[in-house]
């Protein structure tokens, strides 16, 4: 039997044991996706981190309100609109709140900076480890070079709370250094263009140092913008799936390196945060294929489209559009359009900005119309940060580690609370057997 046959022949059987009954998941009572019938998250964890809010619950049942989230207990809004105010940036600031649960005062903060700024430079062993890693897709080198990262750790297993925060403010000062060195190799070997390695300045916010690293020259707005989009991306509550992820892996005691390894597998998914390349690459299609951008008609006429299945990559999604807990909106895709719009006239990219908005109207007014009104949709935070990130002057392919290199401070504080709250447990679902049970037939008889 050839080869090909095999696999193809193992694909076709593994399509009929895959078929699993739609009813037997409400015959069993389960929670598909983790979700409860209306469509909320079902209950797996307390946390005092992050919280996600885009429903009410009323006796009539769910009520839709608009999207907020809160760090600690913080509004992200607040914390923008005083990061505004003060022209600062805060990456940082929003980190050591995460971590410890406090603001930091100036002496903590600046300490806290030159912490990050210390341990932002990668050794030798691990540059020379980056160029030796190979490959295309710059989230796969990510999590390659963390895994690495255990090897080089004197400390690796060990899970007490001190060396998870040493861990935690390592992975945060060093996620920069990695992503900018893994593009800047990528393009080199994939697009025979001159090799940069920049060292890290002292003195430098995180964003300012990424910009310097990846490109050398920025804008004063550039940087701020890049804080903000850092600032908005670094929590999500315990249930987003790649913090999930880390949590779930962190219940086993595993080491922390595995642990974020998994997450950024997890963020790297066209339906999470995978989706900020999807809607560039989307929005770039749409430039293309509408001639009029200001024509509604046209306009519906491809989205509906889209959501058949008969246009773009054949999917039925448009990406950036949806959440599991947002309704009526998504407070970081809000906070993202109120922040591009200096930018946007920097850069003179008004006529694209208003495509984006007006293709944010029409696809949710096009999903009614095609999905109907049971589930109400808004952009969500990737909706935004592409086209935001495009106006900076990065490349797509860093699109989602700049996700990571943000969310790495999500990650490590659930990991950290995980490990650490007095009632914890190994998360072990279960799943329900749906299949009969049938007897062994020797090879000689099949
Ligand atoms: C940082 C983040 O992770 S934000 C999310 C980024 N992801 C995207 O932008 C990808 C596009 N969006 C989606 O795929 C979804 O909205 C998700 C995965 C984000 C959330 O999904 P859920 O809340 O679980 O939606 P759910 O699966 O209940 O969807 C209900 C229906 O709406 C559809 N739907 C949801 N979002 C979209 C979308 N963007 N385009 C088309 N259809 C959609 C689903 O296909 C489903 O249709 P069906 O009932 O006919 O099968
Ligand atoms: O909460 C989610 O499901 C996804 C999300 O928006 C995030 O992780 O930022």
């Amino acid at each position: 039997m050839k080869k090909e046959y095999i696999v193809y022949k193992l694909s076709e059987c593994a399509k009929q044991a895959c078929r699993i009954d739609n009813e037997l998941f409400t015959k069993y009572n389960v929670k598909r996706g983790l979700r409860n019938e209306d469509g909320t998250g079902v209950l797996v964890g307390l946390t005092k981190i992050g919280n996600v809010v885009g429903y009410e619950r009323t006796e009539e049942g769910l009520k839709p309100i608009p999207g907020k989230l809160f760090y600690r207990g913080y509004d992200l809004a607040d914390i923008v609109h005083a990061l505004l105010k003060e022209k600062r940036f805060g990456f940082e600031e929003v980190a050591y709140l995460l971590l410890s649960g406090e603001l930091p005062d100036n002496e903590q903060l600046d300490a806290f900076k030159e912490l990050i700024n210390d341990n932002m430079p990668l050794d030798k062993k691990t540059t020379m480890n980056i160029i030796d890693l190979e490959g295309q897709n710059i989230m796969n080198i990510l999590a390659r070079s963390v895994l690495e990262m255990y090897t080089f750790d004197p400390n690796p297993d060990d899970i007490s709370r001190d060396n998870l925060m040493r861990q935690s403010i390592e992975l945060i000062s060093k996620f920069p250094t990695i992503i900018a060195y893994a593009y800047n190799i990528y393009r080199h070997s994939i697009h025979g263009r001159s090799l940069h390695i920049r060292h890290p300045h002292e003195n430098l916010s995180i964003a300012e140092n990424f910009l310097y690293m990846m490109k050398k020259e920025y804008t004063p707005l550039e940087a701020r913008m890049l804080d903000l989009l850092l600032v908005l991306q670094a929590e999500h509550g315990g249930g987003n799936n790649s913090t999930f992820t880390v949590r779930v892996t962190s219940s086993t005691r595993t080491d922390t390196y595995s642990s974020i390894a998994a997450g950024i597998g997890s963020l790297k998914g066209p339906l999470h945060g995978g989706a900020n390349i999807q809607m560039v690459k989307m929005f770039h299609h749409l430039k293309e294929v509408i001639s009029d951008w200001t024509n509604i008609d046209e306009i519906d006429t491809y989205l509906i489209r889209m959501l058949h299945k008969e246009a773009y990559d054949g999917s039925g999604l448009i990406y950036g559009i949806g959440h599991a807990v947002y309704t009526i909106s998504d407070p970081r895709a809000v906070l993202l359009k109120e922040l591009a719009s200096e930018l946007v006239a920097e850069k003179g990219c008004e006529k694209e900005f208003a495509f984006l908005e007006l293709l944010e109207q029409r696809a949710i007014e096009c999903f009614k119309k095609v999905k109907g009104t049971k589930k109400q949709v808004c952009s969500n935070v990737d909706f935004y940060s592409g086209f935001i990130y495009e106006m900076i002057g990065l490349p797509i392919e860093i699109y989602t580690p700049l996700f990571a290199m943000a969310r790495i401070v999500g990650w490590t504080a659930h990991r950290i609370e995980e490990l650490n709250f007095e009632g914890r447990r190994i998360i072990r679902p279960a799943y329900k057997n749906v299949l009969e049970e049938v007897t062994y037939t020797p090879i000689g008889e099949r």
